[in-house]
């Protein structure tokens, strides 16, 4: 069976919500590929020990890239815990990444609680389990 691959990002503020997150939830997360942006991937990797691919810094266009792997139907889940109470200097490349997971059926997680729910899911880890993909 192929791993999940699951895209981890979190602004500033939300950092400490993610791990949190990350570390209630790691006997799943252990069973999957995880990514994500620079700061957020290298935080998760140096305080639980799991493996994160890391791309670029969200500024930086680490956001973009995860998108870039949405685009080419490389990426299962996001879990993306952006900050609602501060504004970000890349705001549209968030707001594009968010777009591409409505355009291509991606499942995202933009709060712990969501978060709790798709990955507690039967349907989750289930192999039979695949997303419809828009015919365009
Ligand atoms: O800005 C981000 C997402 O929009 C996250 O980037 P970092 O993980 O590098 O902080």
């Amino acid at each position: 069976m192929s791993k999940l691959t699951l895209a981890l990002v979190a602004h500033d503020h939300k950092k400490p919500e993610l791990l949190a997150w990350v570390k209630q939830h790691i006997a799943i997360l252990e069973q999957c590929n995880l990514v994500g942006t620079g700061t957020t991937g290298g935080l998760i990797a140096s305080e639980t020990g799991l493996e994160v691919t890391r791309y670029k810094s969200g500024p930086l266009g680490g956001d973009q890239q995860i998108g870039a792997l949405i685009a080419e139907n490389k990426l299962d889940a996001l879990f993306f815990f952006w900050d609602p109470l501060n504004p970000a200097p890349h705001d549209p490349d968030v707001k594009a990444l968010l777009r591409l997971c409505s355009v291509w059926n991606v499942p995202v997680a933009c709060t712990p609680a969501t978060a709790d729910l798709v990955i507690t899911s039967p349907l989750f880890l289930s192999p039979d389990y695949k997303p419809v993909k828009p015919n365009f």
